[in-house]
């Protein structure tokens, strides 16, 4: 059984509304910046995924150390994991569909051990003497097929499907509450997942987040207002926003997502910091200061997002932070 339009349709605004933060939710942070934080290597095909394999304990502890931070949704170490990366470890496909079930039951084992704790400690909100269990999704996560082709080899629809049918029934399986397909970095993809979602009948609801690289075009060129429009006719997508882009950018993405689309707005824009693939390191944007954007993040829910947290190489203090910022100040939008 699908989700039907009218579910769809009030699942991410019921939610909202249930976070008690004025309409407003928090994301999790870079999980993948913070796990190499933590030590982890992920110089690998799999990225974060490899952690699924070598280190599992510390995926349920950075989904844990994002929670503790305040955030309403984690999305699962699964970004760029597939069955292929994982065969080419040695793992079988039986191996394989069982790991892209443990992203999820990690997140959802830490969700777990969040709330166990918050009735023994209260460390959460208390309400009338009640404690407020505070609402908190997985969300599997999809990264993008340009991420995965990065031999530069060119579109093909017939393995796109393999890869992203085949495998993502396992995240319904495990229990996710939703699917965030990620980074993504054109519309042929969006028109590709969305595609998918009906054709699928994928069971449980989804987000579109675009990578961008001004405040007007996500990374291939373009217009993100027609990507949000891709996004907005799909009856299964309950958010639409942008990932991995700079802070400097997403106040005027907004408003243009705002053009193609009425749904809930996300964003969560990595630190600022630009990718050197070739030295495999992060360097500062020349010129610009970015280092703390969460005091922009009034400035976004006045410009129409709903959803706030970061991506790369940003960290639970960051979730600390707009968690606060959305509970403190009971932002409206304008
Ligand atoms: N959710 C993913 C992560 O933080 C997004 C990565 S964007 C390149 O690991
Ligand atoms: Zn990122």
């Amino acid at each position: 059984m699908g989700l039907e339009g009218s579910d769809t349709w009030s699942f991410m605004r019921d939610f909202l509304d249930k976070c008690g933060s004025g309409g407003c939710a928090v994301v999790d942070g870079g999980f993948a910046t913070e796990l190499e934080r933590h030590g982890a290597d992920l110089n690998d095909p799999l990225w974060s995924a490899k952690c699924l394999i070598s280190s599992p304990h510390l995926v349920r502890r950075v989904h844990l150390d994002y929670l503790d931070a305040g955030a309403n949704i984690i999305i699962t170490a699964s970004y760029q994991a597939t069955l292929q990366g994982f065969e080419a470890k040695g793992v079988s496909r039986e191996e394989g569909e069982g790991l892209l079930r443990r992203s999820v039951e990690l997140a959802r084992e830490a969700r777990q051990v969040y709330y166990d704790r918050c009735t023994k400690d209260s460390c959460d909100f208390l309400s009338d003497d009640r404690y407020w269990k505070r609402p908190i999704l997985v969300a599997a996560s999809v990264g993008s097929y340009g991420a995965y082709l990065a031999d530069g080899s060119e579109y093909s629809f017939e393995f796109f499907y393999m890869l992203y049918v085949c495998d993502r029934g396992d995240y319904v399986d495990a229990g996710a509450d939703l699917i965030a397909f990620e980074t993504i970095p054109n519309k042929l993809e969006a028109q590709a997942y969305a595609q998918l979602l009906v054709e699928e009948d994928i069971r449980i609801p989804a987000w579109f987040s675009f990578s961008c690289k001004d405040e007007t075009h996500v990374v291939n060129g373009d217009p993100i207002q027609d990507c949000a429009s891709i996004a907005d006719s799909c009856s299964q997508v309950v958010a639409v926003g942008v990932n991995c882009t700079p802070p400097r950018f997403i106040h005027g993405l907004i408003s243009s997502i705002k053009k193609g689309t009425s749904k809930p707005i996300i964003v969560y824009p990595n630190s600022g910091e630009t990718y050197i693939a070739e030295t495999n390191q992060w360097e500062k944007s020349s010129g610009v200061v970015e280092d703390d954007f969460v005091s922009y993040v009034g400035k976004w829910r006045q410009a129409g997002a709903s959803i706030f947290g970061g991506c790369c190489r940003t960290t639970p203090n960051t979730i600390r932070g707009i968690s606060h910022a959305i509970r403190t100040k009971q932002l409206q939008p304008q």
